[in-house]
């Protein structure tokens, strides 16, 4: 039988919740986990390989056109952790129900549904930002 949450040790706990260098050691952990799934990401998901792409194209593109960069960059922001919180919805989903299931189907729709809701609205963006300075680069 699995313990209790509470009684199972922590990260802090196995590097040794004393020792001055615990926090950035236990920090150093997570962000490694953190790159293992960004990785996993990169190599399983052709749309989060397509975004990243995208954000890219689009950062650069604001640099050069001295677009203002902060909406850009919550935009992508947006879009690629929110595709990351779909990729973990959809394993979860697979390990926990591998057969057909309507609760499974509507986690997974409402995952997706993120992402393109939050991609629709990422080109809103870059179009309200772009546009007009593309029109007044081009003499329109
Ligand atoms: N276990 C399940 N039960 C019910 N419906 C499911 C289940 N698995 C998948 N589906 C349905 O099939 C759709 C596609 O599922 P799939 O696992 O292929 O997701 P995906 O969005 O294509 O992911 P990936 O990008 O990894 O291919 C889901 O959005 C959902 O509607």
């Amino acid at each position: 039988m699995r313990p209790p949450r509470s009684s199972r040790p922590g990260p802090a706990a196995s590097f040794g919740a004393r020792s001055p260098h615990a926090g950035i050691h236990t920090w150093c952990t997570a962000a490694r986990f953190a790159l293992s799934g960004l990785a996993h990401a990169w190599r399983t998901q052709p749309n989060f390989r397509t975004e990243v792409g995208c954000a890219a194209l689009a950062i650069i593109l604001a640099v050069l056109l001295r677009v203002p960069l902060t909406p850009i960059l919550l935009s992508c922001a947006l879009v690629l952790s929110l595709e990351l919180v779909n990729t973990a919805i959809e394993a979860v989903v697979d390990l926990v129900s591998p057969e057909f299931h309507p609760l499974a189907k509507i986690a997974k729709d409402a995952g997706a549904g993120a992402v393109l809701l939050a991609s629709v609205f990422a080109l809103l963006v870059g179009a309200s930002e772009f546009l007009p300075r593309l029109w007044s680069a081009a003499g329109m």
